[in-house]
């Protein structure tokens, strides 16, 4: 499969669930990619539909070590953007584009920051699910779709994915389109991190409830944040996470798992955190806050 843009050098930070698949997925397309490192691999394997994938990726541990990238895809969780400040600014030269591939809905105002003066942001919305089961070990559950918002660079992005098991679709409202995803992680993030269980948890009925009731609070922060959301906009989100396969979670039970931090502030938080700015009660997302910080504690307490 290849684009049907000229080959684009891609570098990818972070070699996790979402920079592997999308590292596999653009070298697929033909581009050159090299993962950008915290911690040294020299090789990455992806299962997808019954398939083993190991394409010859570049790797590097150090920005000195990588020319000027084309398209610079964050994708580290978000708590770990600024420790990537480096390799941003390492990477970004005339006419690099950042595609910030993360949860959460304030992609821009975080990583604009800490790029070189005019270098261009794409905000991109990950619908996939992904496991990082052992280093340089990726498991694909479950879809692989991008959403970013309408324009020149998003029709770019399009392209440079073209052909490739990438999905690129463009949205007209990004603020609309970032909360919508926001709903497929307020509720399953939380309860399976929580409980230690996978996403087949929001089938059981009574979670089922549980769950549309800590969206509902989330719906009603969307739109006193200006989205166009509605209670339908909740109960898609609940349809596709329970169309993940029994095997998958989200990145949240995947974090607990291994022991890692959790992304919690960028999630829950996010919604309690606007809650608080437009005077509306959450109770169910502030409980859920409380404890996803206090086993936050126990992790990184090690
Ligand atoms: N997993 C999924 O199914 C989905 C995840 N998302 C979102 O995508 C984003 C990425 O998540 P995910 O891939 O699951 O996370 P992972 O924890 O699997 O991967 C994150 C990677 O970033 C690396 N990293 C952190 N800091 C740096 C740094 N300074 N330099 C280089 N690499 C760094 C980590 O390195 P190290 O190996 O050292 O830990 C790790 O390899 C999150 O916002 C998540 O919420 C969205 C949709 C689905
Ligand atoms: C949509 C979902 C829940 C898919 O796994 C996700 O975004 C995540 O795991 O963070």
């Amino acid at each position: 499969m290849r684009s049907t843009d000229s080959p684009a050098h891609i570098a990818v930070i972070g070699a996790g669930a979402v920079g592997g698949l999308t590292a596999v997925f653009a070298r697929e397309a033909g581009h050159d990619v090299t993962l950008c490192l915290r911690s040294p691999l020299d090789e990455l394997s992806m299962e997808t539909d019954g398939e083993e994938l190991r394409p010859d990726l570049r790797f590097a541990t150090a920005p000195e070590e990588v020319p000027y990238a084309d398209w610079v895809f964050l994708t580290t969780k978000v708590q770990d953007t600024g420790g990537a400040a480096g390799w941003l600014r390492g990477l970004c030269g005339p006419g690099t584009v950042v595609a910030v591939i993360q949860n959460g809905v304030d992609h821009a105002e975080r990583v604009q920051p800490l790029l070189p003066e005019g270098t261009e942001l794409l905000p991109t919305l990950a619908y996939m699910a992904v496991e990082r089961v052992a280093p340089g070990r990726i498991v694909h559950h479950f879809s692989s779709e991008l959403h970013v918002p309408e324009g020149p660079t998003g029709d770019r992005f399009e392209r440079l994915l073209d052909g490739s098991r990438l999905k690129v679709r463009t949205v007209a409202d990004f603020r609309t389109a970032a909360w919508r995803k926001l709903f497929t992680n307020v509720a399953a993030n939380p309860l399976t991190a929580i409980l230690k269980q996978r996403m087949h948890i929001l089938g059981d009925p009574e979670m089922r409830v549980l769950a549309e009731e800590i969206l509902r609070e989330g719906v009603a922060v969307a739109q006193a944040e200006g989205a166009d959301v509605s209670e339908a906009d909740a109960q898609r989100a609940l349809r596709q996470n329970t169309s993940v396969p029994p095997d998958g979670g989200t990145s949240m039970l995947y974090d607990r798992l291994a022991g890692r931090p959790l992304e919690h502030e960028h999630i829950t938080g996010a919604v309690v955190r606007a809650a608080e700015r437009h005077g509306i009660d959450v109770p169910l997302n502030r409980m859920l806050l409380t404890m996803l910080r206090a086993v936050d504690r126990e992790l990184r307490a090690g």
